[in-house]
């Protein structure tokens, strides 16, 4: 479980997040909405421990692994899709290239493993990041507006692995500005605005 306790965050004068109380249980799907700026992207870095709450406490019930795509990840461009994944998969060695190849496939992204990154579409380095934070099959997926780029054959490939996730009792925190197709995998829709929970 993951437990946020009366946490704010001042950045250089601006409450950029203000008195949020959140638990996120094992195998539980958490959506954060609202518009531009209101401060979905921060509560995610807070989430993950990326930065850190100016008051208040982020609690973590366990060590747990986080796999997180808050910004576009830095590929070798010039370098094939299994050459980067098969770099980042080397750096912590906790998977095999069966599972790299399992989720090139998942992510429709298979046929396409030896094209260098350059070549690729929007849509398939946004499928490509994804690749890169599932294959660890990490405890905890944190994804920032992970819908965008996407069309509705690919939109229902991540919320397949979504729930996937979900039913290995692992944590999935998104953040999107807009309308979600599969607002049924979510087991909390929570509204934010100017830095504040409304709902
Ligand atoms: N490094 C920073 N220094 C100061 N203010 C910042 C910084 N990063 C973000 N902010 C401000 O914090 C607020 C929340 O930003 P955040 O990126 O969390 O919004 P968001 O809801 O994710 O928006 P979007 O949908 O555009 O991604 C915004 O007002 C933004 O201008």
């Amino acid at each position: 479980m993951i437990k946020l306790k009366s946490v704010s965050k001042n950045i250089s004068g601006k409450d950029v997040l203000v008195d949020i109380d959140l638990l996120i249980e094992e195998g539980k799907c958490v959506l954060l909405r609202g518009h531009n700026g209101c401060g979905k992207t921060m509560l995610l870095r807070l989430i993950c421990g990326l930065i850190k709450p100016t008051q208040g406490e982020v609690f973590n019930e366990k060590d747990y692994r986080y796999g997180v795509i808050i910004e576009t990840p830095s590929f070798f461009l010039n370098e094939t899709a299994i050459y980067n994944l098969k770099f980042l998969a080397s750096i912590n060695k906790l998977i095999t290239e069966d599972t790299i190849n399992e989720y090139l496939k998942k992510l429709n992204l298979y046929d396409f493993k030896n094209k260098r990154v350059k070549t690729y579409s929007l849509g398939m380095k946004q499928r490509l990041a994804l690749c890169q934070a599932f294959m660890e099959e990490p405890d905890v997926i944190i994804l920032d507006e992970p819908f965008n780029a996407l069309d509705d054959e690919n939109l229902k490939i991540i919320y397949e692995l979504i729930d996937e996730f979900k039913q290995k009792g692992k944590m999935v925190i998104i953040a999107s500005h807009g309308e979600v197709q599969r607002s049924d995998l979510f087991d909390e829709i929570i509204q934010m605005n100017a830095g504040k929970i409304v709902i």
